[in-house]
Order: structure tokens, then sequence, then C-alpha cells
């Protein structure tokens, strides 16, 4: 089998690469795609077992967050199933959450990971100990989002059951609820027992969805988690919780609320003290940075303490207020934003 290098970690199997610039950055680099990796067999008992624990997650013998689905309003009519083995993903803060929540990878998995690694399609220095398996109906999605960072790179997926396309990119547009269209980015098939392997600047820059489905699909991604004495920086615990935007979040992150879970959502949890004090501290510290890029961005004006340009700034004491700085940032990010969706790669 032709190889090639992954980092440092030895050669990998080659697989389909691909490339496509959003300015002078190649936002597909280290994407790679991997055509029948598993035989018909594997891929029959796969399905099997998760098809067993779907009916066991939705007779109520798998429990939260082990079983999740989507429900209510917000979740715009996608029942997407997920089930998580080896490190819980907390969707409401669209993070790694506390250990020990989810049971370990069961042998099935296992297997899966040996076989992957073995074939060299995943490093061995990177071994995947955290999975998610998502389990879509028809007319099911997952939004655009990037993997939280904290998680190793490469992250992978492989595909089962249907083959749907998934668009990966560095911007989207919302063509409908459960529906995007790429402005810069790749509509990449899945085929059945491929695995899509995200790495470099196709893990970290660019983003990844899959629209509403055309038939059952069954995606399993495997990751590896970052170390046990892991914290969210503090930056993740600035504003308010919730409030963060969902383009290049995680998929089930919206106002606040999880959209995969059973019934009822998920309600965010208090912070701890320690947080709390590291929020404090961040959302002190981002005042003053917003204050000094809001007089760079947006205050040409600044020596005069009543009007900026745009004559939103409320200045006294020849200082900005922080909340009225945060709300100048979070404008400016706006606008930003809209300028940036309009231009193609
Ligand atoms: O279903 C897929 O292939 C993608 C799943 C995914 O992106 C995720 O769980 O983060
Ligand atoms: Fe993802």
């Amino acid at each position: 089998m032709p190889k090639r290098k992954w980092d440092d970690d030895g050669p990998l199997a080659t697989g389909k690469k691909f490339s496509l610039m959003d300015g002078k950055v190649d936002v597909l680099e280290g994407l790679v795609m991997h055509k029948e990796v598993i035989s018909e067999e594997f891929e029959e008992e796969l399905i099997a077992f998760v098809q067993t624990q779907c009916e066991r997650g939705r007779s109520g013998e798998l429990k939260k967050p082990t079983y999740l689905r989507a429900s209510g309003e917000r979740s715009q009519g996608n029942q997407r199933e997920a089930i998580m083995y080896g490190g819980f993903f907390d969707f409401n803060r669209a993070r790694p959450g506390k250990r020990g929540l989810v049971p370990p990878f069961p042998a099935i998995l296992e297997r899966l990971v040996d076989h992957l690694v073995a074939k060299n399609y995943l490093p061995s220095g990177v071994r995947p100990d955290s999975c998610i398996i998502n389990r879509y109906d028809r007319g099911d999605c997952i939004p655009p989002h990037v993997d939280h960072s904290s998680y190793y790179r490469p992250i992978s997926t492989l595909s089962l059951l249907g083959e749907e396309p998934m668009l990966v990119g560095s911007r989207f547009r919302t063509v409908k609820s459960c529906t995007w269209a790429p402005i810069c980015g790749k509509s990449i098939s899945l085929p059945r027992r491929s695995l899509l392997v995200l790495g470099g600047n196709s893990a970290n820059i660019a983003k990844h969805c899959i629209s509403s489905c055309s038939g059952q699909r069954i995606s399993i991604t495997l990751r590896k988690q970052p170390p046990p004495d892991w914290k969210p920086d503090a930056t993740e615990l600035v504003g308010k919780g919730g409030k963060r935007s969902m383009q290049g979040k995680d998929e089930s992150r919206v106002g606040g609320v999880i959209n995969i879970g059973s019934g009822a959502m998920l309600k965010r949890k208090s912070l701890s003290g320690s947080a709390k004090r590291r929020k404090k501290m961040m959302t002190a510290q981002v005042g003053r940075l917003v204050q000094v890029n809001d007089v760079k961005q947006d205050s040409p004006n600044s020596h005069n303490d009543t009007k900026n340009g745009s004559g939103r700034v409320e200045v006294s004491n020849g200082k900005v207020s922080e909340k009225q700085a945060r709300r100048n940032a979070r404008r400016l990010e706006r606008k930003q934003q809209a300028v940036d969706a309009l231009k193609k790669c």
C-alpha cells in the first residue's frame, strides 16, 4: 500500500486529498478520504450494534448523556440520535465534558479502532478514545461547526448505512432550516464504509456540516480527548453562556440550550467557584482589550468624548464603558461576518 507521512507519526495510508484556497489559506489542507476501510460484514455488525443501542436509548434503558436525541422547537425537525462512548462531549457547552459520565468503548469499537490504526488510516500516536455515533433519519442534519480545538487532530468519521454529502469549508449560507450551501467550501460525498479524516486546516479552520439527509445514515466519529487535567480556556467562559454564535461552534448549541437530548432540554449548569473567578477575570480583560480595539477600529474620533464616527460609543471620563465596548465589538464582528460571508473564495 502506498504510504504518506502524517506529521511525525509515521507513514499513513494514502487517500484522496482536497484543496480549496480561501485567500491565501488552503482551508482543506489535511482532509483525506479513504474508501472501503472496512468489510461489508463489519459494516453490518456495526449497524446492528448501533440500531440496538438506539433502541435501548429510545426505551430509556440507555440514559442521558450516553444516548441523546434532538428534540424540541430549536431542533427544527432534526431528530438526530447520538450515542457517546469513552468521553462525554458536552453539547450544551460545545466542548469535552466531565470524565466518567459515559461508558468506555465497547469491544466492537475497540476492534474498529484497532483495525483503523493497524491499516494506517489513523496515526497510532493519536489513538481515539472518545466516540460519538450519530444516527440520521431522512431530514436530519448537523449544522456547520468546528470540532472543539481541545480534541487532538486528526478526527475521523466513518460512514455507514447511507451515502450523504458533507460540506467542508470556511463559509456557508443557510438555504433553509437544516440545509446549507457552501460559499467557500466543497461538497464531499461520504460513501458507506468510507473514513473521512479531518486534520490540519480542514479540522481547525474549515467547518463541516451535513444538510438534511436524503435517507438513513450512521456515522461514527472518533476523536482523542484532551488529557484528564484539561480545563477549558478561560476565554470560553466569557459572556453569557450559550450566547456564542452558532457559526463555527458546535452543532447542537443554540441559544444556551441543548437541542439534542430527549424530551426536556438540558439546562446549563451553574459555574463552579473557580470557573466564576476565571470568568470574572477574563471578562475584565476582554473589556480592556475591546476598549483598545474599539478606539482603533471604531472610533477614529476617540478624542471626542461624546461620539465617535458611528455616533454609538458612550464615553465617560475619556473611557468607553465595558458594556458598550463589548456591544460595539459584537456589532463590528457581525458587520465583518456579513462582509466576509459575501466574499467567494
Ligand atoms: O455525521 C458526520 O459524519 C459528522 C459528525 C460530526 O461532525 C460530529 O459529530 O462532530
Ligand atoms: Fe464534527
